[in-house]
């Protein structure tokens, strides 16, 4: 069976070095970016029967250009017949592209009603709402992963920990107009993205399904099966896969089908397909670039300005134990923008770090508090913001970067500041995504849902899958640590400090749970027993 695997994947060539955390202060300024050796995707594309990734729907339509992403489209499990009888027959590049394509979409098109589904996170809209709205993500098992046996607790804990972080979220949610934007923009980039379809002869209607607050994943689903529609494109809006974001709304998702495949004829006949991630499409990294260099412009001196890729972090055991490919992502993104800008005249030096860690244990490094910090020592005067793993303004980058980012570079010597907005609905993005949805309607039902009879996984298209496999395998039974037990506030420290009190907290919880007595229900915070 053909399929991509999208991660562990091969660290892409060159990076590691590059965006080694404890390098990485170092490389900007003396390396210039080497990525851009090797950009090509690094997915491998295996094929028992072809053997190797040209072999494929890949062999064909690589040689054809608007659709030669098209091998970084495989996500498909079988190639999509009637295309490759199409392009394998075409001989004028160009004037094939246009057959090819316009044959497509109408193949695609005809009798058909497409859907795209937009995945995104939520947020709250009203301060009454953050409470909940945290509780919503602090239940979800991909963003605070315990071991099976003490997964009951996993709702106490969420409960625990959401009533306890809401003041502090609260607070910024009211310094940024008293609820997030996501909803507003998220609904504006569908409206976008639904005009810029028809603009290409695809009439589709786009849903959006939210991870953690309204319109809930399961409402888009329900409005989808009302309007019925025949043919699903799920287009998760975080450029770069992790298990937290794209991961866990692809998780969702599988659940509401498998849940309601038996009985839901509707469901077993609907066909789909999943763009996992897309931070590599050229559209995107040419709206970037684009938003980059216009900021840039605005600087005194523009080309003495360090670009600081500022990404939303993600627990270091999600990349080194449960083979997250969030990281290696996000480092090619980089690299890709970087080789953009430099293809257009841009030298700047760069860094990447990760910001908004929440919780006890070691996230992904560099910080970008310490980054920030640390390069105010080393001398660093201009620094333009780039928020790099969200294509919509939100909470982290109207407050944290904004208002805190800001004032702690001010005050380590930084003197002057800028910041890249979100790409929201800015018009090469959304055509991209567009095309994004387009090139992937061959695929779509190349995984067919009555497949479940197969126990093969309905939404997570062979990479997806495989990798949440992987994920569930190691995730019951983490490694054990590598770091040596120290005394003290070392890093190490730190962390087992951190693990010991959220065991601490967790036996509380559960004495709570079982004896009814304690400071959460004197709060009110847990009910008392019946
Ligand atoms: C790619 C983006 C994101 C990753 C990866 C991610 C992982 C992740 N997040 C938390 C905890 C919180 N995230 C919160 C808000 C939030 N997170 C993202 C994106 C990613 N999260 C966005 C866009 C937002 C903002 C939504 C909005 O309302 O504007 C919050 C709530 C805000 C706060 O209290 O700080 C929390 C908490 C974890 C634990 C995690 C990985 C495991
Ligand atoms: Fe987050």
């Amino acid at each position: 069976m053909l399929h991509v695997r999208l991660a562990p994947g091969p660290a892409p060539r060159n990076l590691s070095r590059r965006w080694d955390s404890s390098a990485c202060l170092h490389s900007w300024c003396s390396v210039p970016c080497p990525s851009r050796l090797n950009l090509s995707r690094t997915y491998s594309i295996k094929s028992s029967s072809a053997g190797s990734a040209t072999g494929l729907c890949l062999g064909q339509c690589c040689r054809i250009k608007p659709l030669s992403c098209k091998c970084k489209l495989g996500w498909s499990s079988q190639p999509p017949p009637d295309s490759r009888q199409h392009f394998s027959a075409s001989s004028s590049a160009s004037e094939a592209i246009l057959t090819a394509q316009s044959d497509i979409q109408k193949l695609f098109v005809a009798n058909e009603k497409i859907g795209v589904l937009l995945l995104n996170l939520g947020g709250p809209e009203t301060l009454d709402d953050v409470q909940p709205f945290l509780f919503n993500l602090f239940a979800d098992p991909d963003i605070i992963r315990l071991p099976r046996a003490l997964r009951f607790l996993q709702k106490p804990l969420a409960q625990f920990i959401s009533v306890a972080r809401a003041p502090k979220s609260k607070e910024g949610y009211a310094s940024i107009g008293g609820g997030s934007p996501l909803r507003q923009i998220t609904d504006a980039q569908g409206e976008a993205l639904m005009e810029a379809l028809c603009g290409k002869d695809i009439p589709a209607k786009v849903y959006v399904g939210m991870r953690y607050w309204h319109p809930f994943t399961e409402e888009a689903i329900e409005q989808i099966k009302k309007d019925g529609i025949t043919k699903l494109v799920v287009l998760p809006l975080y450029p770069q896969f992790s298990i937290s974001t794209s991961g866990s709304s692809l998780r969702l998702l599988e659940s509401i089908f498998s849940c309601n495949v038996r009985e839901d004829e509707y469901l077993v006949n609907m066909q789909h397909t999943v763009i996992p991630s897309w931070y590599q499409r050229e559209g995107y990294i040419k709206a970037m670039a684009t938003l980059i260099e216009k900021e840039l412009l605005k600087f005194p001196k523009p080309q003495k300005v360090m670009i600081f890729f500022s990404a939303h972090g993600v627990p270091l055991a999600y990349v080194e134990e449960a083979g997250d490919p969030y990281k290696a992502e996000m480092e090619e993104c980089v690299d890709l923008i970087m080789e953009e800008l430099e293809k257009r005249g841009m030298e700047n030096p760069c860094t990447l770090a990760y910001q908004s860690r929440v919780g006890p244990v070691e996230w992904l490094k560099p910080y970008t508090d310490e980054t920030i910090i640390a390069l105010g020592q080393r001398g660093v005067k201009s620094l333009l913001a780039v928020p790099i793993s969200f294509v919509s303004e939100h909470i982290e980058t109207l407050e944290e970067i904004d208002v805190e980012y800001k004032e702690l570079a001010l005050q380590s010597g930084i003197k002057h500041w800028g910041r890249v907005p979100a790409l929201g609905c800015e018009p090469t993005f959304i055509s991209d995504l567009a095309d994004a949805v387009i090139e992937s309607l061959p695929y779509v039902g190349a995984m067919a849902v009555s497949n479940l009879e197969a126990r093969q996984s309905l939404v997570p298209l062979g990479s997806v899958e495989e990798l949440l496999a992987a994920y569930d395998s190691k995730r019951d039974m983490l490694p054990p640590p590598v770091i040596v037990w120290e005394w003290g506030w070392t890093k190490s420290a730190e962390t087992w400090n951190g693990r010991a009190a959220m065991l601490a907290v967790l036996a509380l919880l559960v004495l709570e749970v079982t004896t009814g007595q304690g400071l959460l229900h004197q709060w009110g915070i847990l009910p008392p027993l019946p």
